[in-house]
C-alpha cells in the first residue's frame, strides 16, 4: 500500500470543489457540474461504474475491482458535492457505525 493515502480522499474532494466553483474548460470534474442532463449524468455513471464493480467482482479481477471502486467513490464525492455536503457528512456518517 502506498503511503500518501491518508488524505488523499480529503485532496480529491478540495479539488472537485475548486472545480466546481471555477469550471475550468478541460476539467471532466467541471463537464459534470454543466452537464445539460444536470445531476442525471453523475448518477448514470454510478450506475454504469456499479455494474462494472459487480462484473469485476465475479470475475475475481482484483485489478479491476480497485479501478472501478475508485471510479465510484470519485463519482459520489462529485455527487456530494453537488448537493452542497462534505465529504464529512460522509465520514461522520461511518463513525457513527463504529
Ligand atoms: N478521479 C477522477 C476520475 N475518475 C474517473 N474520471 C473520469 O471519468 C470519466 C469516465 O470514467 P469511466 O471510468 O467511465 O471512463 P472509462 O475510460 O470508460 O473507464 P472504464 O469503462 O474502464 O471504467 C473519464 O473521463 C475519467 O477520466 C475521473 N476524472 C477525474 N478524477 C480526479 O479528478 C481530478 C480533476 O480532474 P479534472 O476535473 O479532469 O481536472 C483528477 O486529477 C483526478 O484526481
Amino acid at each position: 500500500m502506498s503511503d500518501d493515502t491518508g488524505d488523499v480522499i480529503d485532496d480529491l474532494f478540495a479539488v472537485i470543489e475548486d472545480r466546481k466553483a471555477n469550471l475550468p474548460e478541460d476539467s471532466y470534474t467541471a463537464s459534470l457540474f454543466t452537464h445539460e442532463k444536470g445531476e442525471n449524468a453523475v448518477l448514470e455513471k454510478l450506475g454504469e461504474e456499479t455494474t462494472e464493480l459487480i462484473l469485476a467482482a465475479k470475475d475475481d479481477d482484483a485489478e479491476e475491482l480497485a479501478h472501478e471502486s475508485a471510479d465510484i467513490v470519485y463519482h459520489l464525492l462529485v455527487l456530494l458535492s453537488m448537493k452542497g455536503m462534505d465529504v464529512d457528512d460522509l465520514r461522520d456518517e461511518l463513525a457513527e457505525r463504529r
